[in-house]
């Protein structure tokens, strides 16, 4: 398979053409069908995500990031507001359309969620499984040019020497870019990533945060990431937004997300908190750099 796929380094074979995702006061109300009395999860959150920005989601725990993520892809039922996906409503879909526009929709998960007994080509190409018919998908005959792109982007993750490889022998971060070229083999319009890097090691975590947005830029792609990390996210994202209690409380570029406004958006206590964290973090971090050099040295 690989002699007859295994490209030379030709541009991408296929890009779908992209789309503005443009959410209008989006609300989701858990656990009450009237909406009346139940846990209000998203409050009326409007924004934009133009085609090629990569959009951080930040905020406390519970402030609605994952509700906001799955609303888009409908794994969660919006209460009420519009997801426009281009021309596409996707709070409107009935369940065959849905299915249809969940294609465009790549998505990568903070546990990677691959086929751990099948090889690392095998779950690139799962995400072409939306478009072939049901035959070729049950004895896993994939068409050439899907072998050929999922080659490509393999090259692009920098996995193209592990395509034979089982999941299950990868590393964390070999994993995640794995989940990134499958969510790309999907040929997505959007790309929602949800907490990418809360398995990983520093290190990993921005080399991972690094490929997200180079390919989100690359492919054009509007691309929200739900993270934890706010200095992570800061160092890499184009734009954040920070929900509170399902409140979109802050939405700017990563350098105006001053101490102020991270203290409003997550409240002085749980701010100190995580960022006494992360300086403790990155001080062991250094520490180890510094070992590691001894060592060698
Ligand atoms: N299936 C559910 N049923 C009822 N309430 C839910 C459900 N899922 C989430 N919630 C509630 O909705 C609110 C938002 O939760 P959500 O998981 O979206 O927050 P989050 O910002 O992603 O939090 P975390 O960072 O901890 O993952 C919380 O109050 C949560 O308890």
């Amino acid at each position: 398979m690989r002699a007859r796929g295994r490209p030379g380094r030709p541009p991408f074979a296929f890009i779908a053409e992209t789309s503005v995702l443009d959410i209008q006061r989006l609300s989701k109300t858990y656990g009450s069908r009237s909406g009346a009395s139940g846990d209000k999860a998203l409050r009326d959150v409007s924004f934009r995500v133009p085609q090629g920005q990569t959009l951080g989601l930040i905020g406390p725990s519970g402030a609605g990031k994952s509700t906001l993520i799955r609303c888009i892809n409908r794994l969660v039922e919006p209460t009420s507001g519009a997801i426009h996906l281009g021309d596409t409503d996707l709070a409107a879909l009935g369940s065959r359309d849905l299915r249809r526009a969940r294609r465009r929709i790549g998505m990568i998960f903070q546990e990677y969620a691959l086929v751990e007994r099948l090889t690392v080509m095998e779950n690139v190409l799962s995400g072409r499984l939306g478009y072939v018919p049901f035959w070729r998908s049950f004895t896993r005959r994939f068409p050439g040019r899907d072998i050929e792109n999922a080659y490509r982007l393999l090259d692009r993750v920098g996995l193209l020497d592990h395509a034979d490889k089982r999941a299950d022998a990868l590393s964390g971060g070999q994993r995640q870019r794995v989940g990134i070229a499958r969510a790309l083999a999907q040929e997505p319009e959007l790309l929602l990533v949800d907490e990418p890097t809360a398995s990983l090691d520093p290190k990993t975590s921005r080399q991972i945060m690094r490929l997200i947005t180079e390919i989100g830029a690359e492919r054009n792609l509007p691309t929200i990431v739900n993270i934890h990390d706010v200095p992570l996210a800061q160092q890499f994202v184009d734009r954040i937004i920070g929900l509170r209690s399902g409140e979109l409380v802050f939405d700017g570029s990563p350098d105006a997300l001053t101490e102020a406004v991270l203290t409003d958006i997550y409240g002085a206590e749980d701010w100190t908190a995580m960022r006494q964290d992360h300086e403790e973090d990155e001080a062991a971090e250094q520490a180890s750099r510094l070992t590691l050099a001894g060592g060698a040295g």
